[in-house]
């Protein structure tokens, strides 16, 4: 082979190389430019993630005003975080000035406002819509209840924890048939039958607070958080499945422990722990689900027995273990076994808090005005001369007509669960001549509507039970419960109101009939508007009033 034909063979070969030399040079410039701008991109994701003051500057002035699609709704002026200076520093929780502002700066004008929500100053705020009329609050609750699902971050915690309840799913359809499979039990004639249950755990209450009074002082200086709280969690997880943890007699119990630990007291460090580590067992669940299921088993085995309660009354049909479960298994045996109730037993338990927070708020609006609380303790004394005892029926609290409208009173102005009502729009809503997107959260603020002068009078934010009375009496008024929305409407709504408010009722006549509540405070009208105080319960100066 001569040197000519040599070179004619290496010469492809020297090409190709060279060639290939072209494409590496060429592929590793552009990987390191993307490597570059990928870095650049994740490090930039980064910071904006890790540093919220970035993320609120661009959300406030870029996102809110020109890109949401849902910028035709108006927004008000006066700053605009909803829950500004209502979860002031994450603890402590001071009163919805910002929303009120909005209320008196919206209306009449408006009836959809575009602000923000966020509850700690640094979080990522999120826009939400906010009816602000009756007219456009019943078209988001009800009327056009079709177009948005329950809107559950604030339930996805209690999802992972207890599994997808009524409450806690996210799907429109399975929502509807766990409502509908628990409606049955729900009915008029089955939750007055829960009345006697209630009234003996109040009798129990009252023995408790009574043994802890220091008889040779006119009033006893007493924390009632706790034990109302066991006692009203011992009656309606009674009123449950007809059984309880006897929180308040027995509160060392392992079961009682164990059940304290997963829905009175959870730590975050142990929710974040449990709800990451997927995989990790809670103790404390595994108890509180064998004792439900144990419960539950019961009752399903009564029921196949057909000997369906021990009927402790007798005739009226009311006893003290009549339970939701057994009014679910009279209705349809077959749908309910253990498993089944669990998930939404979990659901009904968790909503139970509010009616703590109901009798709590309560009472602290009976220290705030004594001449109401007087007035209170008359009506029940004089109605039931024989004392506590002799309350043992729905119909005898009922007829405690100012017991009602004290009750109503302070459910209006300091609904237990504010933040609770989000509603997400499955497609495009049209309010009012405003799109609402497909995907938007609106919020419904019970705490604003329930105080609005425009539906409740130039007194709105008074305490004046007697508003209630003055509708009974057909005179000119504002007040009607439909404009109530401590338990919301529509599809979604309380499903628990009348067990609730019956609950309250049994608690708040046995406690006021026999005790009288002083606040320890100078001046505990200071504190007047700021319900939220009412939070936790300080202590009070109990005594018990002679002669019932
Ligand atoms: C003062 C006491 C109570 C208040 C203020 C209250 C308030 C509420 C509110 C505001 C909602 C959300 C409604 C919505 O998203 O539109 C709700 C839902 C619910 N509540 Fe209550 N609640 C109370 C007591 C109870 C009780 C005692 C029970 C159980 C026996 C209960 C069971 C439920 C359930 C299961 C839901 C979800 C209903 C559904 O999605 O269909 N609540 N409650």
């Amino acid at each position: 082979m001569n040197t000519l034909a040599l070179i004619f063979r290496v010469l492809p070969v020297i090409q190709l190389l060279s060639e290939l030399w072209i494409v590496y040079s060429f592929l590793n410039v552009v990987w390191k430019v993307t490597a570059h701008l990928l870095i650049r991109a994740l490090a930039t994701a980064i910071f904006l993630y890790l540093c919220p003051s970035v993320r609120v500057v661009f959300y406030n002035a870029v996102y809110f005003p020109l890109l949401s699609k849902a910028r035709a709704v108006p927004s008000p002026s006066t700053g605009r975080n909803i829950f500004h200076g209502h979860y002031s520093d994450g603890k402590s929780i001071v009163d919805g000035v910002t929303s009120m502002a909005y209320a008196r700066e919206a209306l009449p004008r408006a009836r959809l406002l575009r602000v923000s929500a966020s509850f700690y100053p640094s979080a990522r705020p999120w826009e939400v819509i906010l009816p602000v009329s009756r007219d456009s609050v019943h078209q988001v609750l009800v009327s056009r209840a079709e177009s948005f699902v329950r809107s559950i971050s604030a339930y996805s915690i209690l999802a992972r924890i207890f599994g997808k309840g009524v409450l806690t799913t996210d799907s429109a359809s399975a929502h509807d048939m766990m409502r509908s499979s628990l409606l049955p039990a729900f009915t008029q004639h089955n939750v007055v039958r829960l009345v006697p249950g209630f009234l003996e755990h109040t009798s129990k209450l009252i023995v408790s607070i009574e043994n802890k009074l220091d008889h040779s002082n006119p009033t006893t200086s007493m924390h009632l958080e706790q034990p109302i709280t066991r006692s009203l969690t011992d009656s309606t997880c009674q009123a449950l499945v007809g059984d309880n943890f006897n929180l308040l007699e027995h509160p060392e119990s392992m079961t009682a422990t164990a059940f304290q630990r997963l829905l009175l007291g959870t730590a975050p460090a142990r929710v974040i722990f449990h709800c990451t580590l997927k995989f990790t067992k809670w103790r404390d669940h595994d108890i509180v689900n064998d004792f439900v299921r144990e419960a539950v088993n019961a009752k399903i085995a009564l029921h196949n027995s057909k000997q369906k309660y021990e009927d402790a009354s007798g005739s009226d049909g009311q006893h003290r273990n009549a339970n939701i479960m057994s009014f679910l298994l009279e209705h349809d045996a077959p749908a309910w076994t253990a498993d089944s109730f669990l998930e939404q037993f979990y659901s009904l338990l968790v909503m139970q808090s509010d009616t703590i927070g109901g009798v709590r708020r309560t009472l602290w609006y009976l220290t705030l005005y004594p001449e109401i609380q007087s007035r209170l303790r008359d009506e029940i004394r004089s109605t039931f001369p024989e004392g506590a005892a002799s309350i043992t029926s729905a119909s005898d609290l009922t007829s405690l007509r100012f017991l009602d409208c004290v009750l109503k009173e302070s459910l209006r102005l300091a609904p237990p669960r504010r933040n609770a009502v989000f509603r997400k729009a499955v497609k495009d809503v049209h309010i009012d001549g405003y799109r609402i997107p497909k995907g938007a959260t609106v919020y419904v603020d019970a705490y604003m509507l329930n105080r609005l002068p425009s539906v409740w009078g130039p007194d709105a934010s008074e305490f004046y039970p007697e508003r209630w009375q003055q509708k009974e009496s057909n005179t000119d008024t504002f007040t009607d419960e439909q404009n109530l929305m401590t338990f919301s409407k529509g599809p979604f709504s309380c499903i628990g109101e009348q067990v609730a408010l019956l609950q309250m009722k049994a608690f708040l006549a046995g406690l006021v009939g026999t005790f009288s509540f002083e606040s320890p405070e100078e001046d505990p009208m200071a504190d007047k508007d700021n319900v939220y105080s009412a939070e936790k319960l300080k202590a009070l100066l109990v005594a018990r009033v002679p002669g019932w």
